[in-house]
């Protein structure tokens, strides 16, 4: 059976003023998307861009590039089309953001954008349980949503199975950012090979 494992390198820590560059920088070094870090200042403590910028993104980086668009905002639903008319890929929101899931992932889809479904820390899986057969991608928090660089909380392990693997500034900061994908693709996919064998 063939195993895969992508990494997606978040940009919150690199250069913003340089964003076009380092987006192709991080596919150049072997990334297999881009994750896009929305905030809006409300369902997070901190700012970033909106579809404005995607837009301007695409254009710089061209079509093939994959974005997911992580959806830290407190209104998920008003972004949807936007994001899917910038050029976003895959719109990501948060479980907490809303009350109606369902309705948003058919507006999603609806749009032709892939779904992710995103849950922080102090939420159970259990919750994301019941969306799981509708969604291309759960993203399990592994800090608070809100900053990049933070501690990871080695307590979330228990909850993922990963095989896609977000990591910023560990990547964008490195010298070697080539060697970072590389090794965090060696290292989830030797995981996850175990995880079958022990099976
Ligand atoms: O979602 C995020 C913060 O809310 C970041 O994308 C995530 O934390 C990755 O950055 P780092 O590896 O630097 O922690």
């Amino acid at each position: 059976m063939a195993y895969s494992a992508k990494i997606g390198p978040s940009i919150l820590s690199s250069d913003l003023s340089q964003l076009g560059a380092e987006c192709r920088r991080m596919m150049e070094c072997g990334a297999d998307y881009l994750h896009l870090d929305v905030m809006d200042g409300h369902f997070v403590p901190n700012l970033t861009f909106g579809h404005p910028m995607v837009e301007c993104l695409r254009s710089a980086v061209g079509p093939d590039p994959f974005f997911d668009m992580h959806m830290m905002v407190s209104r998920p639903e008003q972004w949807v089309k936007p994001m899917a008319a910038a050029g976003a890929n895959q719109y990501t929101f948060h479980l907490e953001a809303t009350t109606n899931p369902g309705n948003l992932i058919k507006e999603i889809r609806e749009s032709g954008m892939k779904v992710g479904l995103a849950i922080k820390p102090n939420t159970t899986v259990e919750e994301l349980a019941p969306w799981a057969g509708q969604i291309d991608m759960a993203l399990v928090m592994t800090v608070e949503p809100g900053f990049g660089g933070q501690k990871f909380m080695e307590d979330m392990m228990p909850k993922a199975g990963a095989n896609m693997i977000v990591s910023g500034s560990a990547v964008v900061s490195s010298d070697d950012p080539r060697a970072v994908i590389a090794l965090l693709k060696d290292v989830v996919l030797e995981a996850i090979q175990k995880r079958f064998l022990d099976r």
